[in-house]
């Protein structure tokens, strides 16, 4: 499979398999790919680093075998740097690593893309943005959490918004505004996804407002439509 291309110009949707049907994988990749998604979001959570668990490496193999829908891949787990090469293999595209829950966050950061994929940070929601002003120039994608992570459906966080244009900002005064996407994931609605795009989102989360609707298509087409204005 080619690299998985980074277009910061185009907004993209990657609906969150967090909200699918976990007995029907499959359908659900069939679901989301005629809808027109630009990736799939894959939640990774391990009971410590947030309060909840969902799925590991073997699962994400065989999502790999069902789509060719670049995998976007949130890790929020503890100690990361474990897991990388699994993932890796399973297929991810991208790994998106906690800058909270790395102590050695430069030694991941290159990790990950010395194992051959593209790599991101995340920020939890009360995060400061100056946690990674000397990390930014290693990623090829900066996730901004609008809700604290651990769960589908909750309500979006819109004191994240500032911080969103400030990466924006961060990224086009370090020149990487055409090579970083700024991914905003949690609560990302039609109604919430507009502001996020003005303050400079390239990728848009969706897990509930996709899954939740009974046309997956038609849920994608409204976060676009609703951002497009
Ligand atoms: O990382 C996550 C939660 O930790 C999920 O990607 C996110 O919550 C998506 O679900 P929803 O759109 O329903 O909020
Ligand atoms: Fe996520």
């Amino acid at each position: 499979m080619p690299p998985m291309a980074i277009e910061p110009q185009r907004l993209k949707v990657a609906p969150s398999l967090l909200s699918s049907d976990f007995a029907d994988l499959a359908g659900e990749l069939r679901r989301i790919e005629a809808g027109g998604a630009d990736w799939v979001h894959l939640d990774v959570m391990d009971g410590h680093f947030v309060p909840n668990l969902t799925f590991g490496p073997p699962v994400v193999a065989r999502i790999r075998e069902r789509t060719r829908l670049p995998l976007d891949t949130h890790l929020m787990i503890e100690n990361p740097e474990r897991y990388i090469g699994d993932f890796v293999r399973a297929g991810s595209d991208l790994i998106t690593v906690h800058a909270e829950a790395c102590v050695h966050l430069h030694r991941v950061l290159t990790q990950v893309r010395e194992a051959g994929v593209r790599v991101g940070v995340a920020l939890n929601p009360h995060t400061p943005l100056s946690l990674i002003e000397h990390v930014i120039d290693l990623v090829d994608l900066v996730l901004l959490m609008t809700v604290n992570p651990g769960f589908g459906g909750q309500r979006f966080i819109p004191q994240v918004l500032p911080k969103i244009a400030a990466a924006r900002r961060l990224l086009a005064d370090r020149g990487l505004a055409g090579r970083v996407e700024l991914e905003v994931d949690g609560g990302v609605a039609p109604d919430t996804a507009p502001a996020c795009v003005a303050a400079g989102a390239t990728v848009l989360v969706a897990g509930s407002a996709v899954f939740g609707q009974p046309d997956a298509g038609e849920a994608i087409a409204a976060l676009r439509r609703a951002s497009a204005g």
